[in-house]
């Protein structure tokens, strides 16, 4: 199975960085080098550009593809949405000078937008009933109102900052997107492309967990019991010869100051907490 990951840009490295944590360390990938083989000898990685990646996954150069939806959408091409692996997250919104006339969507009726995701703009305004000439453009989209190419954008963002720094204002909402693992529909069902999905579940399941261990006096497992949240109970071991138990628990990243505080209190003590690498439920 060949995965396609971006080869460059702000996805390359997650992207690279979620396929290691997986467990698909890739071998041999000099920089610039355009394929590679990971440890598993059934899965080797193809990296193309962001854009490129919907196209190289419906021609079947790949089976499945990490990239951003806004490409997958742009590209037209009908592929299957397997796990979104929550990052790059950004919005394509429609944008036009702060102190312009253009306040509403509405506003750009007979205007001119300018966009890298022509496909992507030309469905929204007709989505929302407006007539606007598209006007494409491949990068510094934000620029193009300032210099009269266009009257406004559609352009990613997600802090803000470039749009503040051109002074330009949101005037609506067109896309949501993030990085997503993507198939071509023959091969969504793939024993292969279901144990990738497994195993990106794995890792995003992991991370937002923390391994807690400690040992407890056995009267009072009871109020350790209480004092752990959550979905399935503790794994309790015995301590050899000892009125002590071992107890190991999965814990909400975000519960552990309270809950390691908590189980002080009931008398747990060694308490361990430690990162998880992945979880398969
Ligand atoms: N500011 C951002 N925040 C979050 N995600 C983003 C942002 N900008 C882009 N993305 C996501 O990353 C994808 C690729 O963008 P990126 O700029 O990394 O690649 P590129 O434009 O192909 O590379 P380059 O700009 O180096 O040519 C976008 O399609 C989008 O899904
Ligand atoms: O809301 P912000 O956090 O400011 O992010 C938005 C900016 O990020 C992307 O550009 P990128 O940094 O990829 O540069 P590029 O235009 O060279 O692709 C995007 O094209 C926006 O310009
Ligand atoms: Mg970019």
């Amino acid at each position: 199975m060949r995965i396609a990951v971006p080869n460059k840009g702000r996805l390359h490295e997650p992207s690279v960085d979620l396929l290691e944590r997986a467990g698909l360390h890739i071998e041999s990938a000099a920089d610039r080098k355009l394929y590679a083989e990971t440890v598993d000898p059934d899965v080797s990685v193809l990296f193309a550009r962001a854009a490129d990646i919907p196209e190289y996954v419906w021609d079947g150069a790949a089976a499945v593809g990490i990239t951003g939806r806004d490409q997958v959408v742009e590209s037209g091409r009908d592929l299957v949405e397997l796990v979104d692996l929550e990052f790059g997250r950004c919005r394509l919104v429609l944008a036009a000078p702060e102190d312009g006339d253009i306040a509403e969507p509405a506003d750009v009726a007979g205007k001119s937008v300018a966009t890298e995701f022509p496909r992507i703009t030309r469905e929204y305004l007709e989505r929302e009933g407006i007539d606007a000439d598209v006007v494409e453009v491949t990068g510094a989209t934000e620029l193009t109102p300032h210099v009269e190419m266009a009257d406004a954008i559609v352009d990613i963002t997600s802090t803000g900052t470039t749009l503040r720094m051109n002074r330009l204002a949101v005037v609506g909402e067109v896309l949501e997107s993030s990085v997503r693992l993507y198939a071509h529909p023959d091969h969504a069902d793939d024993p292969k492309v279901d144990q990738l999905v497994t195993a990106f579940e794995s890792v995003l399941a992991a991370e937002n967990k923390r391994y807690v261990m400690m040992n407890a006096p056995r009267e009072r497992l009871d109020d350790v019991r209480e004092v752990i949240p959550g979905l399935g109970g503790p794994t309790v071991m015995d301590v050899a010869g000892d009125d002590h138990v071992a107890v190991h628990v999965v814990v909400d990243e975000r519960d552990v100051f309270e809950v390691v505080n908590d189980l002080k209190a009931v008398g747990a003590s060694g308490i361990l907490v430690t990162e998880i690498e992945r979880l398969v439920e």
